[in-house]
């Protein structure tokens, strides 16, 4: 028997919509639409694609967006000056600064700069500590995209052994709070971790977040587990993939993220709450 899709297109299309009704009553209610600055910093094509892809977003749901699009070679303290701008700017409500940054520039000074409560990211040490003490405020976007994403399959998370193959700031660690939090036995594998497969066998959810395509086989899946694919990876013949070998994990497991179409979409989705929950509830203009 095949998996079911978990369609992140579709997940995130109703996600959207409800950000775009909350903008609507926002408006209706005589307050200004939530605004988001984008920072991009360089001209990576990969974040030219994913920055496009959040202005569109933003376009759809009636969100301010305010862009900022600097040279490669902008010096440290003029991304900062320009992070305190925005910290300051009562119509920005979320400030998105994209990541990798350019080697001369510390992401962790970036990142800490900008006011927690504008962090809709929720990468700083600030949110991130929120969430590790079960306060959470600004979540990080892909992992609770993906939290989004397994309350469409109705499977009870409480009790289930969560196997996350990935430790980045950014998803493998707020994952495995995340998932902590719902009740699962968690396990994060990393580039030190022996026997990975025997890891996956035992799992009944594998959340996969590392950037090597094939990296999880398929014949390591548990009959029946919930397979979740962050990676994001462009193949030679330029077809994206991620960390998945998706034919076959597919048939062994009960559900299954495609990449694209999976994960990705529910991070912007998610980023969009992000922000209007930021302009809701943590700015009361
Ligand atoms: N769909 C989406 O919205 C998003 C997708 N991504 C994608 O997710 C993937 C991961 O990105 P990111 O979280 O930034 O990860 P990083 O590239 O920052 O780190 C990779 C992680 O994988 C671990 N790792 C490396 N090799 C192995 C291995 N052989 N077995 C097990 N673990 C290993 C590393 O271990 P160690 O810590 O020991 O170095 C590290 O924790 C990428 O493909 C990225 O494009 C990322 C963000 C959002
Ligand atoms: N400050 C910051 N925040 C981020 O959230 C952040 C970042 N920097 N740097 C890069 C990663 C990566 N990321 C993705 C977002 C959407 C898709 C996405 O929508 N992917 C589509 C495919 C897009 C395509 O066709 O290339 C999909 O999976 O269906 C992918 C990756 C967010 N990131
Ligand atoms: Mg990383």
């Amino acid at each position: 028997m095949s998996a079911q899709i978990l369609d992140g297109r579709a997940v995130a299309a109703e996600v959207r919509s409800q950000v775009k009704t909350g903008v609507e009553q926002r408006v209706a209610a005589g307050r200004r639409p939530p605004g988001l600055a984008v920072v991009l910093v360089g001209e990576s094509p990969a974040s030219q694609v994913y920055v496009r892809g959040k202005r569109n977003a933003c376009h759809e749901v009636g969100f301010v967006s305010v862009s900022h699009d600097l040279p490669a070679d902008t010096p440290e303290a003029e991304i900062l000056a320009l992070v305190d701008e925005l910290n300051a700017d009562p119509g920005v409500d979320g400030i998105l600064v994209q990541l990798p940054l350019p080697d001369h520039v510390d992401p962790k000074k970036v990142i800490e700069r900008i006011r927690p409560d504008k962090d809709v990211d929720g990468f700083h040490p600030y949110n991130m500590g929120r969430l590790a003490v079960r306060m959470p405020l600004l979540c990080p976007c892909t992992p609770h995209g993906v939290m989004t994403l397994l309350s469409r399959t109705g499977v009870e998370l409480a009790g289930l052994d969560a196997v996350i193959v990935g430790a980045s700031n950014i998803v493998g660690r707020p994952m495995a709070l995340e998932l902590l939090g719902a009740g699962c036995t968690v396990t994060v594998c990393h580039s030190r971790t022996r026997d990975l497969s025997a890891h996956i066998a035992r799992a009944d959810l594998v959340v996969a977040a590392v950037g090597r395509p094939g990296l999880i086989r398929g014949a390591w899946i548990k009959p029946g587990a919930i397979v979740i694919d962050v990676g994001m990876n462009r193949l030679d013949n330029g077809k994206l993939a991620g960390d998945v070998e998706f034919d076959a994990a597919r048939e062994r497991a009960a559900w299954i993220t495609p990449v694209p179409g999976g994960v990705g979409p529910m991070t912007i989705a998610t980023l969009l709450e992000n922000t209007l929950y930021a302009a809701n509830e943590l700015h009361p203009d």
